[in-house]
């Protein structure tokens, strides 16, 4: 099955060249000028550099000749993914999805898969989620990843489709467990990089990171999720990367937070809105987040870290 990968950014230019190994692939960028310069040069410089191109992966800026590929992987950001579902629904409903972002939209606080079913409702559509940075795909290192489809069958040909000899893919059905373990892992980096930041040590990371799983458990399970997925690559997996790598931009993010120092902008950090919409998705459903509405009161502005923290010592005692 032919596929293209709609997203020019660091995962969407690694996962095509992981894919161009399968057969060939549709990279599609919205800036023309950004496709053309990375048709030429062979390299994606602006958020990919260092990484050679592979000569037989097309890259475009045109959607109608991407989109007519017959499985779309989507590698744009979470609160960029619903504007561009229904902007460009013309070219996405009706087709086998694949999201490939990890996050809660802020304003309806759906995931992605969510996201595109409700802009395109005739679209067959999956997640690509787990521990993997963009640079380690397209180095062809490898990664375990988990495809997560509601329809089985499909997931199960999605998996033997997007799997090469680097990239083993497990499946599962359970799209809302890996949908918040994706999504809640950078919530929990965030945490645990404005830990190591503010000179809170290691011992206090494990415990945030250890505190954040659990909180990442009763909010998945609440919503109908399975265990198994949350201690799968999707939840703990992803977890364990995200909160201990500096790899990670929502880590590194944390850590700038930690040390009171300024942070680019323009980085895609999704952790921080899904931390807002996880918040308040919590206050909704009535539990107990405490790391969440602490990370969501940093990004915010209303906590710094050490008030934060004495949030979270101050708590009543309890059982683990
Ligand atoms: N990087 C990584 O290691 C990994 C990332 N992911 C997930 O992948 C998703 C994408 O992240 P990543 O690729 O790293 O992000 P980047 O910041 O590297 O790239 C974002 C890309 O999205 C494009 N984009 C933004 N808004 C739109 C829009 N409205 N329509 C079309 N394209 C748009 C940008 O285009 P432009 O340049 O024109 O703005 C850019 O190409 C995130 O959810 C992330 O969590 C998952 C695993 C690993
Ligand atoms: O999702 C990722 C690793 O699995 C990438 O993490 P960051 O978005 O924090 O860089």
């Amino acid at each position: 099955m032919s596929v293209a990968v709609l997203g020019g950014g660091a995962f969407g230019t690694a996962l095509a060249v992981a894919l161009s190994q399968r057969g060939p692939v549709t990279l599609w960028c919205r800036a023309p000028a950004q496709a053309d310069d990375m048709a030429n040069r062979r390299v994606n410089e602006r958020y990919l550099p260092g990484c050679t191109l592979p000569a037989d992966l097309t890259i475009t800026a045109d959607l109608t000749a991407a989109a007519d590929a017959k499985i779309l992987l989507l590698a744009v950001p979470m609160q960029q993914l619903g504007r561009f579902a229904r902007d460009e629904a013309s070219h996405l409903d009706g087709k086998i999805l694949v999201a490939c972002c990890k996050g809660m939209d802020l304003r309806s606080g759906a995931g992605p898969v969510e996201t595109l079913a409700q802009h395109c409702p005739t679209a067959r559509v999956a997640l690509l989620t787990g521990p993997s940075f963009a640079r380690d795909i397209a180095r062809g290192l490898p990664t375990g990843l988990t495809l997560a489809c509601a329809d089985a069958g499909l997931g199960e040909t999605l998996q033997h489709q997007l799997a090469t000899p680097a990239l083993r893919l497990y499946r599962t059905t359970d799209v809302i467990g890996a949908t918040l373990g994706g999504a809640l892992k950078n919530v929990m980096a965030i945490a645990c990089g404005a830990t190591i930041g503010a000179g809170l040590g290691e011992s206090a990371r494990a415990s945030i990171l250890t505190r954040g799983f659990a909180e990442m458990q009763r909010l998945a399970l609440l919503k109908g999720a399975v265990p198994q997925t949350l201690a799968g690559l999707s939840g703990f997996g992803d977890l364990v990367l995200t909160c201990t790598s500096e790899q990670s931009r929502n880590y590194r993010f944390g850590l700038a937070i930690g040390r009171d120092e300024a942070f680019d902008a323009s980085m895609t950090v999704e952790g921080a809105a899904t931390a807002q919409a996880a918040a308040r998705l919590a206050q909704r459903e009535g539990i107990d987040l405490p790391i969440t509405s602490a990370v969501a009161g940093l990004v915010e502005k209303r906590l710094d870290v050490a008030q934060a923290m004495d949030a979270l010592l101050s708590r009543t005692l309890k059982e683990e």
